[in-house]
């Protein structure tokens, strides 16, 4: 790790894959970059002595998803801003950033394209059996496997925001009723791209495919519980690119066991930062109708440069006093 010129004029980035373009907006702003740490956006990461350094002298930190507690900030006073590369901050203590007096930032607008995208996908691959069938050509067989179309069905979102909408736009080709589940709407709310509204409850009975784009609240963490999976059509297939926590794992093996369930397609699952759960996400990825991928929805290469850019340019307009897009700023703890 190179050692930062001095602690005001010097950014740590943690964040994986953040590209030259974006280090050059810090660079010509007259800031250095400091690289390195990645091991601390795994959850049980350690600190190492160069991120120490690092965090001790840099003013700016434009990270992944790794935990920011009270402790974390009350050890480094001169960091006073936290720029999330991405837009779920749940791994964030939020009130601490407004009891220490920082800001936080996301990147709204930069992934969203790349998660519905990867929502649609797995409604497809789970429905059309994608990958049951790839592995039976891969073990030389060339049976037929009979999947579910998506056309006729209704799709179930659970959140409606930025994702959830772009989603609903994407399923408009695909002849689907949507409805979605959003208690925090404000009802001026402008374009619902012809989604209707509902209850949670209609929505979890209503649905054939059920797609979760809510954050991660302590009123979202097992939202899909072991009741809420035997409220659910039979052959309803369950899709999560939001975060494993929204998803009592355990209930859902149980139910998929039982045959009282179409499928899941998870991008996210709870064993990511919970090390306790990775026996049942074994179990869940030896059923041929689990379709898991590595938390790789917002991971496409343009959402990425969209994100690590808007997370360069908070960086820069917050440490030069300019102002930030309203939607970025998460808590700005700094002004009084
Ligand atoms: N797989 C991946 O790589 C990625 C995952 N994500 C995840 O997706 C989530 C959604 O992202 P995005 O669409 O941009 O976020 P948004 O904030 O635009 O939308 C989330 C919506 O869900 C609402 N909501 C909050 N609580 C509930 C609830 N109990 N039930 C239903 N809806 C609720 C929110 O309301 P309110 O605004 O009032 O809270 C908001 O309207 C992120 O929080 C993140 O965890 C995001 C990007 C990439
Ligand atoms: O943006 C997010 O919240 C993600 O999960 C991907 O970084």
């Amino acid at each position: 790790m190179k050692r930062p010129a001095n602690s005001f004029s010097c950014v740590l980035v943690t964040a994986r894959f953040f590209d030259d373009k974006a280090a050059s907006i810090l660079r010509t702003a007259g800031l250095t970059v400091v690289t390195g740490g990645v091991a601390h956006d795994a959850v049980d990461a350690v600190i190492t002595e160069d991120m120490h350094d690092a965090l001790s002298r840099c003013s700016a930190w434009i990270m992944g998803m790794p935990p920011v507690t009270a402790d974390l900030l009350a050890r480094y006073p001169n960091l006073s801003v936290m720029a999330r590369r991405g837009v779920g901050y749940d791994t964030i203590d939020v009130a601490a950033v407004q009891a220490h007096r920082r800001l936080l930032t996301i990147t709204p607008g930069s992934n969203e394209a790349t998660v519905a995208d990867h929502a649609v996908g797995l409604m497809l691959a789970v429905g059309r059996r994608y990958f049951e069938s790839h592995r039976r050509m891969q073990a030389g067989e060339h049976g037929v496997l009979v999947g579910t179309e998506l056309s006729g069905k209704t799709v179930g979102l659970i959140g409606l925001g930025r994702i959830a909408r772009l989603v609903a736009r994407r399923l408009a080709g695909f002849d689907v009723r949507v409805i979605a589940h959003d208690p925090y709407l404000p009802d001026d709310v402008a374009d619902l791209e012809g989604v209707q509204l509902a209850s949670l409850e209609t929505v979890l009975a209503d649905s054939d495919f059920i797609s979760l784009h809510a954050p991660l609240t302590d009123s979202t963490r097992h939202l899909i519980d072991q009741d809420a999976l035997a409220r659910m059509k039979p052959n309803a297939i369950l899709i999560n690119t939001a975060r494993g926590e929204l998803v009592d794992d355990g209930a859902l093996l149980a139910a998929l066991q039982r045959g009282r369930l179409g499928g899941a397609g998870l991008d996210v699952i709870g064993s990511e930062r919970d090390a306790s759960l990775e026996a049942i996400t074994r179990e869940l990825l030896t059923l041929p109708n689990v379709i898991c991928t590595q938390h790789t929805g917002g991971s496409s290469r343009e959402g990425l440069e969209r994100a690590n850019m808007r997370a360069a340019q908070c960086v820069v307009a917050a440490l030069q006093g300019q102002p930030l897009p309203p939607d970025a700023i998460v808590v700005d703890g700094r002004s009084p």
